[in-house]
């Protein structure tokens, strides 16, 4: 296997760039989140209010009705579009422009979903992320790889990326096939685990930040919002990934002493980011 680069401060340094004094939310970046279903809009709050700690400048969630009021109450500073349809998507429509679109957390696999998700992928050019179920649909459907934008970022956990790439019967083989994959579709791959790998095309990236802390409901849909934002401020896509699962592990890191692995939830990834963002000043 060729060595990854490692993601440690020192890489991160290379591209991050602090915010402008004389910045404002018009122009710090506007990250569309997509997702939710009747009992999982948990899901689409928690990806976009970590969306919002990652510095982008406005975020909206896009989410079946059911979810209008949770999503309000919940995250008073997220602006929210509703489906037609109460309890999942069926229709990917707005009349905005935002600069990334992170697509997936707890959306489902209802048949109207799957549609609304062809359609959307058939005439999105916005950069974009695809987590979760959105995932899921895409490993159902493999003629759809063929829709996705050069950079499109993918972040499968094990089981999500044995249903994208099929199954490996080694550790070297699964990177053979996510290279493979990066390669023939020209899409960032964020392979999510202890560690976590990301793939861009040949060039392989191995994180140095995280615990077992992570390894708790909803700690993947706050990764997705924090590379949508990245994303949404104007990074390229592979330095959007690397950023997002650095200072996501990091989190971790630094709230464990306090928290311990068992007591830390998703929402503690989310508080702690302040933090991990002031250690690389
Ligand atoms: N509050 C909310 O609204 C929340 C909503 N959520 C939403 O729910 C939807 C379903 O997502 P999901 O990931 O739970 O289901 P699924 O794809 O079947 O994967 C589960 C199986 O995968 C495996 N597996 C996972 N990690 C692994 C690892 N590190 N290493 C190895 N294996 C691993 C493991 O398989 P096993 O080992 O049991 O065979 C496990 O049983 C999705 O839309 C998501 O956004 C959630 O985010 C939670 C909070
Ligand atoms: N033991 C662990 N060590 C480090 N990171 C972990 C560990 N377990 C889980 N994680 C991280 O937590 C996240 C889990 O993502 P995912 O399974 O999609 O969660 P969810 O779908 O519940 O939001 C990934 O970023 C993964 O790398
Ligand atoms: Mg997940």
């Amino acid at each position: 296997m060729m060595t990854p680069v490692s993601i440690d401060k020192n890489e991160i340094l290379k591209y991050y760039k602090p915010i402008a004094v004389d910045t404002h939310k018009g122009i710090q970046g506007h990250a569309l989140i997509i997702g939710g279903s009747y009992g999982k809009i948990g899901a689409v709050c928690l990806s976009s209010k970590a969306a919002l700690k990652a510095g982008c400048g406005l975020v909206t969630a896009y989410i079946p009705k059911c979810g209008y009021q949770i999503v309000q109450i919940a995250i008073p500073e997220v602006m929210v579009l509703t489906d037609r349809n109460k309890k999942c998507i069926s229709n990917i429509s707005f009349d905005l422009q935002p600069d990334a679109i992170g697509i997936g957390p707890g959306i489902g696999q209802d048949e109207v979903t799957r549609k609304a998700f062809l359609k959307f992928l058939k005439t999105n050019e916005i950069p974009l992320v695809i987590d979760a179920d959105g995932l899921n649909i895409l490993s159902q459907n493999k003629a759809w790889f063929l829709l996705l934008q050069p950079g499109t970022i993918l972040t499968p956990h094990p089981k999500e990326l044995e249903r994208l790439i099929g199954k490996w019967i080694s550790e070297e083989e699964k990177f053979e096939k996510t290279i493979s994959f990066s390669l023939q579709y020209n899409v960032i791959v964020v392979m999510k685990g202890a560690p976590t790998y990301i793939i861009d095309g040949e060039t392989l990236y191995k994180n140095t930040t995280g615990n077992q802390a992570l390894a708790t409901a909803g700690s993947g849909d706050v990764l997705t919002g924090i590379i949508s934002s990245f994303l949404a401020q104007g990074y390229e896509s592979v330095q959007a990934a690397i950023l997002g699962v650095y200072l996501h592990g990091l989190t971790a890191d630094l709230a464990a002493p306090k928290t311990g692995f068992q007591s830390f939830i998703a929402s503690d990834s989310i508080s702690n980011l302040g933090a991990a963002f002031l250690s690389l000043e």
